[in-house]
C-alpha cells in the first residue's frame, strides 16, 4: 500500500478560520481542498479517522469489505415502508438483539428489537467515497438544467457545469478495469459477453473475447459523443482508482495538507450544533459550530461507547459550510434549530429559521439483482485464492501487494469486480437519457445487511445481474429527529414505491422500468447458452427465482427486496417563490447569513447514474462561488476567466 502523507493531525483547535467545514466527504472535501489551494485558512471537521494504514480503504476489490470495517462504519437503519409488517417482507430486514448484534430476517428470538433495514454509511476521511464501490459515471446534462430552470441561474446550465467536471479531473484519477483480469476467466467472460448480446450488441459466436475487449474500452462517459446521455449500449465501468488503487476524496484532502496549504484537518471531531449570531437585529449569522473530539462518539458506530469527549468550539469568519451528507446534514441543521417549527418545538429546540423543507424531498435510487448459482462445485477461476478478509491466506491480497500493475499483473482486487455495464433507457424512462444501468459481477450480492458482504463472497460460484434505476421519480423520503441528542441517529423513511410520490402514476413507472430491467438480465443469462466455446456450468437462478415470472409476481418482489445507496435532495436548492427549499442558488441556507450546505443532500432532482460524480462539481462550484465572494468581499479584482464551456479535459 502506498504511503500516503498524513493529515495534519494538531489537535489545538485555534479560534477562528475563514472557513470551517463539517464533514470531508464527496461535497466537504473537494471544497476545503480548493478553499486552501485559494489561500484560505480552512478549518475540516471530521467525525471520522483518517484511516491511514489500512488497506481496506485501498483495494478496490475490499469494496465491499470496507463497509462492514467497524472503524469507519456507520449502521444507519432505514425504513424502506413505513408499514412495518410490509417492511418485514423483505428477507434482509433486521433485528437489534444486544447492542451492534443483529438478527437478519424472519423469526427473530424473543425481545429482538426492530431495526429496519441497514443503509451503509462511512465515517472517515473522505466520507462515503472512502467505501463505495468506485464506480465513476458522470452526470446527464438535463440533472444541471433542471437546477438552472429551476432557479434560473444560467450558472448551472449544463454547458457551465463542464468546466467544473475539468476541475474535479485535475485531481481525480479515473480508469475501468484492467481487460486483461477479466478476460483469463473464460466463465466470467461468457457472462459479460452475453450481457453485450442483452444489451443489442452484435458479438461473433466464434471470438466473443475479441468483442468483449473492444467493448470494454468503451468509455460511458465520453463528453465527445453528443448524445451520450441518451446513448444505449455495453460499456466498461471507470473506477476512481490509480493503477488498481483506490484514490478519491481522501488522497487529495491528504496531498492538499502534505503540499502545505492552509488547510486544517481535525479527525475524530463530531460537530453537535451551528451557533448562530442573533443579536444584530437582521438575520441570524451562523459564527460557527460547537464540538466533540473523540473516536466512535456517534451512536450508529459499532465501536461507540461513550459521547463525551473534549469540547470545544470554533468560529468561522467567512462562512460555515455544512457537508455532514443526506442524513446528517439536515439531523445537524434541525438541531441548531434550522428547520420545521413543529418538529423543533417538539424536542424543545429554539427555532432559529422555521424551514419546512429540510429534511424532506429525499430522493434515492432503485437497485434490484437477478442472481444465479452455477451447479456442482464450480467456483469462476478469478476468484482463486481471494478470500476478501485480510488474512495470510487471502492470496489475492497478496497479488495485488507485489505485483506491479501491468497486464493484469495484480489481479482481481484491481477491479471492485463489476466491470461492464448495459445503459438502456426503458419504455418509462422521464426524458430522453438512459434510465437504467444492468451491471454484471462474479458476487451473490442481494442489497444491504449486517455482514452482507462476507454473504456476497462466501461462495464463488455465483453470478448477478444489478439494476439500477435511474432518474427515479419518489421523492417522498423524509430526514426526522428522533431526539435532540446529536449523537443519535435521524428516523429515516423512504416511502418507497406506493407509500411514496404517486403523481402521474410515478410509482408504477419506476416499478415498470424495473421490471424491465429484470426481464433484460433474464435475456441476459439466456444468452449466456449461445457461447458454449467459453466453458463454465449451467446455472439456476436463486432470486427471484424461476416461479416469478408475471409482471405482478416481479413487481411484488421488486418492492419487497429493491434498495438504494445514493439518498440524496433533503435540502434542495430551490426557487424563491417556493418555500420548501432549503437553498438558494449559491448553497446558500435561506433565512440565514454565513451558512452553506454542500453535499449529496442539495440536489432538487437526485442526478444521473452514478451521483458521486455530481457531488464533486457541485462541490468545484460552491469553492467558485465563495472564492470570488471571498475575493469581492476583499476588494481583490478578479482575474478575467477563460472561456471553458467546450474544453474537455480529463473523459
Ligand atoms: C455502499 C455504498 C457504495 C456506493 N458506491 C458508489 C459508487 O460506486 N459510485 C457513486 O457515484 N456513488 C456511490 N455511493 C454514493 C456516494 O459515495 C455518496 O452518495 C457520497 O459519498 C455522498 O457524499 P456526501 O458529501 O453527501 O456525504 P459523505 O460522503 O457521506 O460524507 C459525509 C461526511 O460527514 C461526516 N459527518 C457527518 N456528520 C458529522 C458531524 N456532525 N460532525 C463531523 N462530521 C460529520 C461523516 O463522518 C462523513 O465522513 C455509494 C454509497 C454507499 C453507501
Amino acid at each position: 500500500v502506498p504511503a500516503f502523507p498524513h493529515a495534519q493531525a494538531t489537535r489545538d483547535v485555534e479560534s477562528e478560520y475563514d472557513y470551517v467545514i463539517v464533514g470531508s466527504g464527496a461535497g466537504g472535501g473537494p471544497l476545503a481542498c480548493r478553499l486552501a489551494m485559494a489561500g484560505y485558512k480552512t478549518l475540516l471537521l471530521e467525525a471520522g479517522g483518517d484511516a491511514n494504514g489500512n488497506v481496506n480503504v485501498s483495494v478496490p476489490g475490499y469494496q465491499a469489505v470496507v463497509t462492514q470495517d467497524p472503524t469507519l462504519r456507520w449502521d444507519i437503519f432505514v425504513n424502506h415502508y413505513k408499514d412495518q409488517n410490509r417492511a418485514k417482507r423483505d428477507p434482509k430486514y433486521t433485528y437489534e438483539l444486544h447492542p451492534y448484534e443483529y438478527h437478519v430476517g424472519p423469526n427473530p428470538p424473543y425481545g429482538a428489537r426492530e431495526k429496519g433495514i441497514l443503509y451503509p454509511r462511512s465515517s472517515v476521511l473522505g466520507g462515503c467515497v472512502t467505501h463505495n464501490a468506485l464506480i465513476w459515471i458522470t452526470p446527464h446534462k438535463r440533472d444541471w438544467d433542471i437546477i438552472a430552470n429551476l432557479t434560473g441561474d444560467e450558472s448551472w446550465e449544463a454547458k457551465k457545469m463542464n468546466k467544473y467536471l475539468n476541475r474535479v479531473y485535475q485531481w481525480l484519477p479515473a480508469m475501468p478495469t484492467d481487460p486483461t483480469i477479466l478476460l483469463r476467466d473464460a466463465p466470467l467472460a461468457r457472462h459479460l459477453v452475453a450481457g453485450a448480446r442483452a444489451a443489442g450488441l452484435d458479438v461473433p459466436v466464434l471470438t466473443p473475447l475479441v468483442r468483449l475487449g473492444q467493448l470494454l474500452l468503451t468509455s460511458p462517459n465520453s463528453r465527445l459523443n453528443p448524445v451520450r446521455d441518451y446513448t444505449e449500449g455495453y460499456f466498461q465501468v471507470p473506477l476512481t482508482m490509480k493503477f488498481g488503487t483506490r484514490m478519491a476524496v481522501r488522497e487529495y484532502i491528504q496531498e492538499t495538507v502534505a503540499a502545505g496549504h492552509p488547510l486544517t484537518v481535525h479527525t475524530h471531531t463530531f460537530v453537535t450544533k451551528i451557533n448562530f449570531d442573533t443579536t444584530s437585529g437582521k438575520k441570524p449569522r451562523a459564527t460557527g459550530v460547537e464540538f466533540v473530539e473523540g473516536q466512535y462518539l456517534y451512536k450508529a458506530s459499532p465501536l461507540h461507547r461513550t459521547t463525551s469527549g473534549k469540547r470545544g468550539t470554533v468560529k468561522a469568519k467567512r462562512q460555515l459550510i455544512i457537508a455532514g451528507g443526506t442524513f446528517n446534514t439536515p439531523q445537524l441543521l434541525k438541531l441548531s434549530g434550522i428547520g420545521p417549527r413543529a418538529e423543533l418545538q417538539r424536542f424543545g429546540i429554539p427555532v432559529i429559521k422555521d424551514l419546512p423543507g429540510v429534511g424532506t424531498n429525499m430522493m434515492d435510487r432503485y437497485e434490484i439483482p437477478v442472481n444465479v448459482k452455477h451447479t456442482e462445485d464450480f467456483k469462476f477461476p478469478i476468484l482463486d485464492g481471494c478470500h476478501f478478509d485480510l488474512k495470510e491466506h487471502d492470496l489475492c491480497l497478496k497479488q495485488w501487494l507485489e505485483n506491479p500493475y501491468i497486464l493484469g499483473a495484480r489481479g482481481a482486487y484491481a477491479s471492485n469486480g463489476l466491470a461492464s455495464m448495459m445503459l438502456k433507457r426503458s419504455d418509462f424512462a422521464s426524458s430522453k437519457d438512459v434510465d437504467l444501468s444492468i451491471f454484471g459481477g462474479p458476487l451473490n450480492f442481494q442489497g444491504y445487511f449486517p455482514g452482507w458482504h462476507d454473504f456476497s463472497v462466501r461462495d464463488h460460484g455465483y453470478f448477478s445481474w444489478y439494476s439500477l434505476k435511474a432518474h427515479s421519480r419518489n421523492r417522498a423520503g423524509t430526514v426526522e429527529l428522533r431526539s435532540a441528542d446529536p449523537f443519535d441517529q435521524p428516523l429515516i423513511n423512504f416511502n418507497y414505491f406506493d407509500e411514496g410520490t404517486k403523481t402521474d402514476g410515478a410509482d408504477q413507472k419506476d416499478l415498470g422500468a424495473l421490471i424491465q430491467a429484470i426481464r433484460k438480465s433474464r435475456e441476459a443469462l439466456e444468452d449466456w447458452n449461445k457461447f458454449p466455446i467459453l466453458g463454465g456450468t449451467p446455472f439456476v437462478e436463486e432470486k427471484p427465482g424461476a416461479k416469478v415470472q408475471s409482471d405482478e409476481e416481479i413487481g411484488q418482489y421488486i418492492k419487497d427486496e429493491a434498495w438504494g445507496h445514493h439518498a440524496a435532495c433533503t435540502c434542495p436548492i430551490g426557487p424563491d417563490s417556493n418555500p420548501m427549499a432549503v437553498l438558494d442558488s449559491e448553497f446558500r441556507v435561506r433565512g440565514v447569513d454565513g451558512l452553506r450546505v454542500v453535499d449529496a443532500s442539495i440536489f432538487p432532482d437526485i442526478p444521473g447514474v452514478f451521483i458521486q460524480s455530481a457531488i464533486f462539481m457541485a462541490s468545484e462550484k460552491a469553492a467558485d462561488i465563495l472564492i470570488k465572494e471571498a475575493k469581492a468581499a476583499d476588494g481583490v479584482e478578479l482575474a478575467e476567466e477563460e472561456e471553458e464551456e467546450d474544453l474537455i479535459i480529463g473523459e
